[in-house]
């Protein structure tokens, strides 16, 4: 247990739902026999572990009891069946604004916080600064909570979580509350947090964040733990469920199918000039199969290697199995780290009502200019729309190819500008 932050063991939490509150009422004053209510099970035996200075994220679709762990392991649900043990002192960020007292200044919360985490007033008053500086809502801080925006709030509850120690930091989506500058603040805290060997456990719809910060990855479904493991495979799983393929998650235990490929005409597919990455993910409805796809360089000639600063065209060819309204194709340009750098797709580009018919093929090329540093990407394509209102995936295909962009410079960062630089004199 010494390298063990969080244990959590079999825990499983059911709601017994009603159909009317007098059912409940009844039950509890013995007065029925017979069973009143639907069991619900918000969690189902789910077991987990944190490390120690490991930062784990939990994804899943709405209601798939991701809050409810984290309540359990704070100790503010119990859990129906199981258990969980902690090993370190946790400061946790709830729902928005959770141990606040409403009437309270912003100052009398910090001390109020505080204390319930055990801290004497000395402990605090020596914090303070720190917590003021971190929350940066001025003279907020004198005014009663009532009165604050859900933004302030979230800055003074992040600023008092972080500024107390923990050894271990639960977070729950309250950063997606705060500005775009605050939440910079936040990650940048993360960061030193696990460079300081602490303990995260966070819960995000940001896929992006999750990526970049977790070592790995929760993923619930319906109460059940689907999976574990690195947040890039987590997250494409994630995505699956979010289009309802259940199946289809279940099968990416198999090993990768080889890509179906129809043979359009005479000729070689444009794809046999490249080599493909045999881990891609592929998946969808079949309604339009991704055939064909390639990278075209400045001189035409079908190759994976790119200059910087030259003309380029991404282009993958369709043919649809059935007639399909408004689809929408696109790429994505993604780092081996699987943080999407780039992309966009025909919607974003202005070109909507499609209308395809079974039986066509059409070829679509985005042609724009090489900008991204010197390195290796990957390349994701797919065919979406919105079949009677609900997104569909027709297809599909994941970190399929290797983009290599070839830089004589680089600047920083992911993308180059261009800068154009003048010194003068005086
Ligand atoms: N007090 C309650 N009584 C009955 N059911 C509840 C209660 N609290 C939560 N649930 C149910 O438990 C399940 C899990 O809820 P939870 O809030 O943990 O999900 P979540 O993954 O955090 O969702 P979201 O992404 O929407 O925040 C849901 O089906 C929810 O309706």
């Amino acid at each position: 247990m010494e390298d063990i932050a969080i244990k959590i063991n079999h825990v499983s939490k059911m709601y017994k739902l009603y159909n009317k509150p007098s059912d409940r009422f009844k039950e509890a004053l013995g007065l029925s026999k017979e069973k009143k209510y639907k069991e619900h099970y918000a969690l189902n035996d789910v077991s987990f572990d944190v490390k120690r200075g490991e930062t784990v994220g939990i994804i899943g679709t709405n209601g798939s009891g991701k809050s409810t762990i984290l309540k359990i392991i704070t100790g503010v649900l119990n859990p129906s069946g199981g258990n969980v043990e902690v090993n370190g002192r946790i400061s946790a960020l709830l729902e928005l604004g959770a141990g606040f007292n409403n009437e309270y200044t912003g100052l009398e919360n910090v001390y109020l916080n505080g204390t319930m985490i055990g801290f004497s007033k000395e402990e605090i008053d020596e914090r303070l600064q720190d917590i003021l500086d971190f929350a940066d809502i001025g003279d907020f801080i004198n005014q009663p909570v009532k009165t604050y925006s859900s933004g302030m709030f979230v800055r003074l509850a992040f600023a008092v979580a972080i500024n107390i120690d923990p050894e271990i930091l639960i977070v729950d989506e309250a950063l997606s509350v705060g500005d775009v500058f605050f939440q910079a603040k936040c990650y940048h805290k993360f960061e030193e947090f696990k460079k300081n060997g602490k303990t995260i456990l966070f819960v995000s719809h940001d896929l992006s964040s999750i990526n970049k910060y977790c070592d790995r990855v929760v993923l619930l479904n319906k109460g059940d733990k689907l999976a574990e493991g690195e947040p890039k495979d987590m997250i494409n799983m994630y995505k699956k469920l979010l289009v309802q393929e259940h199946d289809a998650v279940m099968d990416m235990a198999k090993p990768t199918e080889a890509l179906h490929i129809t043979e359009l005409k005479e000729g070689e597919l444009w794809q046999k000039a490249f080599n493909l990455n045999p881990n891609h993910e592929s998946y969808g409805n079949g309604e339009v199969n991704i055939v064909d796809f390639a990278i075209v360089d400045h001189n035409g000639r079908l190759s994976n290697t790119i200059e910087k600063n030259t003309e380029c065209t991404i282009k993958m060819k369709v043919q649809f199995t059935q007639d399909v309204d408004a689809p929408i194709f696109a790429f994505t340009i993604k780092d081996l780290k699987g943080t999407e750098i780039t992309g966009t797709n025909t919607q974003l580009e202005g070109i909507e009502d499609m209308e395809c018919k079974a039986g066509e093929i059409k070829t679509i090329e985005f042609k724009q200019n090489m900008n991204l540093q010197g390195g290796d990407y990957l390349i994701s394509f797919g065919c979406t729309g919105f079949k009677m209102g609900t997104f569909t995936v027709y297809h599909r295909l994941y970190d399929l190819l290797n983009l290599n962009v070839v830089a004589k410079k680089n600047s920083v960062g992911y993308f180059d500008m261009n800068s154009e630089v003048n010194i003068v004199e005086g």
